[in-house]
């Protein structure tokens, strides 16, 4: 109930537009826009994007000290001042979505409300954005047409975290088409243990995980041994790490079919330490991948947006 409380304050409240004779900061720098976009996407200001294409501000610590785990964790890859900046500018600029959905769990029907804002960008494998923005077969080179797009127009990567994508393809020598977006409010946003090893991801599929903000536990956990399979997993320990802002943690090899990953909520003191943005790239080899990622992370319900006066995600009304 508490969830539906916290909706319907957002209802009432009106994002505040800029005025015609207030400058426009992100004049110079421009926006990224495609018709599927709710809203054109500012990018980020020159100064950044040179800051970005410098990064990362550390070499990445080998972890693989436990069974089918291997992790590349680079503490930090954005250095502070910078990662305060891409913070405040990604949660004012991206659109944001609380996504709601129905599973059959125990087999009974349950309505999820997905504990956090998302939002995605990307486009998997089999398809490119041409220079108009339209939605191509790589194949063909003929305008992609398959219902998969249908549902959920598939939207290109905004210059600003295409700069951070680059960044991350030249640091770990990985090739990412889609950035899925996060935002942990507070302590009680959070995500539960699962993997992301998705079939559409193909075999042993590497993650490049960001945070910025406020600082979380991410656990990991082994797990269970399939019938017939070695047991030495389940003597793996399990993994604590507390993520800072600026952190960036390369998830690769067996670590997606072998480890589970959450970020429990927080509760009492640490509730209110201000919001955590994650950001995720991957790559999609088949368009169920574009599919599932639109269908969970943006879905059909209405646009949020970051309001700066009232310091929360309000109600996004086209005008
Ligand atoms: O917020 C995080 O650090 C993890 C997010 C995550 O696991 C996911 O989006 O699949
Ligand atoms: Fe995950």
């Amino acid at each position: 109930m508490a969830q539906k409380r916290t909706l319907d304050a957002f209802f009432t409240v009106v994002p505040k537009r800029r005025k015609e004779n207030e400058p426009d900061q992100d004049a110079q720098a421009g926006h990224s826009a495609h018709p599927a976009y709710p809203f054109p996407i500012a990018n980020l200001p020159a100064l950044m994007v040179r800051d970005v294409a410098s990064l990362p501000a550390r070499p990445g610590r080998r972890i693989n000290d436990q069974p089918d785990l291997d992790l590349l964790y680079f503490e930090p890859y954005i250095p502070a001042y910078l990662g305060k900046q891409m913070f405040d500018f990604l949660r004012s600029e991206l659109p944001f979505y609380r996504v709601e959905y129905d599973i059959k769990r125990g087999g009974y029907q349950t309505h999820i409300v997905t504990p956090r804002w998302t939002t995605v960008f990307g486009l998997d494998d089999t398809s490119y954005f041409d220079a108009g923005g339209a939605v191509t077969d790589k194949l063909s080179t003929m305008k992609a047409n398959d219902k998969r797009y249908d549902r959920y127009p598939p939207r290109p990567i905004p210059q600003c975290l295409d700069a951070l994508r680059k960044s991350t393809e030249a640091a770990t020598n990985c090739k990412f088409n889609f950035c899925l977006v996060n935002y942990y409010a507070s302590g009680a946003d959070s995500i539960s243990f699962h993997s992301d090893d998705e079939r559409f991801l193909g075999a042993e599929p590497a993650i490049a995980s960001f945070s910025l903000g406020a600082r979380r536990d991410f656990l990991m956990k082994h797990k269970a041994p399939r019938p017939g399979e070695s047991a030495a997993a389940t003597e793996a320990r399990g993994v604590k790490l507390a993520l800072g802002s600026g952190d960036m943690v390369l998830m690769r090899g067996a670590t997606q079919s072998s480890w589970l990953h959450s970020v429990p909520k927080r509760t009492g003191r640490n509730q209110d330490d201000g919001g955590r943005i994650n950001i995720t790239f991957r790559r999609a080899m088949v368009k169920d991948g574009t599919e599932n990622y639109y269908n969970y992370n943006v879905g059909r319900g209405p646009v949020y947006r970051w309001d700066r006066t009232s310091r929360q995600m309000v109600l996004w009304e086209r005008g």
